[in-house]
């Protein structure tokens, strides 16, 4: 009795010590201990002190924000407010000049050119006209955008793509050209498209901008799935209705800085 009391006490701290070197290694890797914990507490994005600028014009002052892995957060404000050009400086469309800034284990301040596909390769980023190309198929477009982040094997490609259109529901539209199909099924193609390098980081500018308000809800529902997959989601939005039918963390970019919302609860 006792002896098997002892060898099940022996297993456990095996795989205790097991677990903990995969953590180190890669949580990805992790066997059974909550692993929520460790996933969760991880940064993705974390800004001191930035200054977001459209040319030499300051947009956003002195932004200090922390997202952890796993958050889905909403950016509101009004036209011209500078949610855009947060997001553009956040995948390096715009450059990062003042403060710092860090988003998924790249310094912003210090990226080279050279470094921005791969900083883009750890990001899946999310448009409001969801950027397919008109001049190829469903399968042509997420090629594209796989040989462009360095894929080169067919087989492995193709197993990707098909993985990707199968989690959006799109992949029997696969030979489709773009305007085949509904704006809905584009922006799919669209959020498909961004899985593709398994990103810890979605970034979406308004994703439901151009759809009526059922596929936008439809569009809102896959993203929160894909969240709830233990991707972290920043979305750009002006749609209050899907903010009160799906409550998150929001910040609202307002007065040249961004803060914090709190939503009050009817009483
Ligand atoms: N390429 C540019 N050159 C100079 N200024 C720009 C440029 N793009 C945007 N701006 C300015 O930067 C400010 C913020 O624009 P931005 O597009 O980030 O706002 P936004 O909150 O995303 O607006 P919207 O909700 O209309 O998309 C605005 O004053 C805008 O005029």
């Amino acid at each position: 009795m006792y002896s098997l009391i002892f060898k099940i006490i022996e297993i456990i701290i095996l795989l205790v010590s097991l677990e903990y070197k995969l953590i180190r290694k890669s949580c990805k890797l992790s066997l059974f201990l909550p692993k929520i914990w460790f996933v969760m507490s991880k940064t993705v994005l974390s800004l001191q002190g930035v200054d977001i600028y459209q040319n030499n014009h300051k947009v956003l002052s002195n932004l200090n924000l922390e997202v952890k892995n796993g958050e889905f957060i909403y950016i509101i404000g009004k036209t011209g407010a500078g949610k855009s050009s947060f997001m553009k400086t956040l995948y390096a469309d715009l450059p990062l000049l003042t403060g710092q800034g860090n988003i998924v284990d790249y310094d912003l301040g210090k990226l080279k050119e050279k470094d921005i596909p791969y900083l883009r390769r750890s990001l899946g980023v999310v448009f409001q006209d969801f950027k397919l190309l008109p001049d190829r198929t469903i399968y042509g477009n997420l090629h594209f955008a796989l040989r462009a982040t360095g894929w080169a094997e067919k087989k492995a490609m193709d197993r990707k793509i098909e993985e990707v259109l199968d989690k959006v529901s799109m992949l029997p539209h696969i030979q489709k050209m773009p305007h085949q199909l509904s704006g809905g099924e584009q922006q799919r193609v669209a959020i498909a498209r961004a899985l593709l390098n398994d990103p810890d980081l979605i970034l979406a500018d308004e994703p439901t901008g151009n759809l009526d308000p059922q596929t936008s809800a439809e569009v809102m529902e896959l993203l929160l799935k894909i969240n709830e997959s233990g991707r972290t989601i920043i979305m750009v939005t002006h749609d209050y209705a899907l903010l009160l039918k799906y409550p998150a963390k929001t910040l609202k970019c307002d007065d040249g800085t961004i803060f914090e919302v709190v939503h009050r609860t009817a009483q």
